[in-house]
């Protein structure tokens, strides 16, 4: 079977964008796994999928798969490009798109600067929303790992995310911490890690290591935990200008009780086809 594709990513984290609203196919887990490997496939760190909504309010139901086949509940990265996607598609000519995930509604605004605007819904911080085994919810919580106990935010976008502060992005033990943390027996359903270096109340630098995928140039829902996470602990105040190794996300939270906002690009980079075994 011939499956039509696009490329695309947001800030570097890349994807392969999948219309199933005009083709029909069923990715099996192992197919995913094949086509994200960078050598023996076409090579991403999230699948997304478009689909016909299952609630009549909604515009669209948009699923989202890790390099590693699992599905995930949220992609801020891939909501902006998933945005793009659609309107070049001509499925949809709207500004503003209402989208069913896994992880809860989503609000895009394709704004007429090429930027994406988006409403995250609002970060929940209460331990079981991750899920992670905790006796309460506090800013921060103490994980013993690797013989270290760690101070780490949790925070869910209806994914779940672990912060980790750090002196330094560049000389942060990305490789060593982030599998680690990814797959703590406290964090049942495994997490995103992001480190996360303070550089003012309005600035930070950060790099993630993603559940599912490994290191990624860019993580949009860990750039708004780390800022949600921030905020709680009174180091950042909205709005936050993030800084990852793929480029610059601008995230607002004026206040516990408001939506988070985040704005950024989407790239698309080719049109491809594939046949599926
Ligand atoms: N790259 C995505 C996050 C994917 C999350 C996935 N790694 C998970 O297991 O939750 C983003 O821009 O938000």
């Amino acid at each position: 079977m011939l499956l039509h594709f696009t490329k695309m990513h947001g800030l570097g984290n890349d994807f392969m964008v999948v219309d199933l609203v005009t083709q029909r196919a069923r990715l099996r887990d192992e197919q995913i796994r094949q086509l994200a490997d960078r050598r023996f496939g076409i090579g991403f760190d999230q699948l997304l999928v478009v689909e016909p909504p299952r609630d009549p309010e909604m515009d669209f139901r948009y699923r989202i798969f890790n390099a590693d086949g699992s599905e995930v509940e949220n992609c801020g990265n891939g909501a902006r490009c998933f945005a793009r996607f659609v309107r070049d598609q001509r499925l949809t000519h709207k500004h503003e798109i209402h989208v069913e995930t896994a992880g809860g509604p989503l609000v895009l605004n394709v704004q007429h600067d090429g930027m994406v605007r988006v409403d995250m819904g609002r970060p929940r911080f209460n331990p079981a929303t991750l899920p992670f085994e905790a006796p309460g919810d506090q800013p921060l919580h103490a994980v013993d790992v690797d013989g270290d106990t760690l101070e780490l935010g949790v925070v869910s976008m209806g994914n779940p995310h672990a912060v980790l502060q750090v002196e330094s992005v560049d000389s942060a033990p990305v490789e060593h911490l982030g599998p680690l943390l990814e797959s703590h027996p406290r964090f049942p359903k495994r997490v995103n890690v992001g480190f996360m270096q303070v550089v003012s109340p309005s600035e930070i630098r950060l790099r993630v290591y993603e559940r599912g995928s490994g290191e990624t140039l860019a993580c949009g829902t860990g750039a708004c935990a780390a800022v949600a996470s921030g905020i709680r602990q009174g180091l950042l105040k909205s709005p936050v200008n993030v800084h990852l190794p793929g480029g610059q996300l601008s995230i607002e939270w004026p206040d516990p009780e408001s939506s988070l906002v985040m704005v950024g690009p989407a790239t698309r980079v080719f049109d491809g086809r594939v046949t599926l075994n």
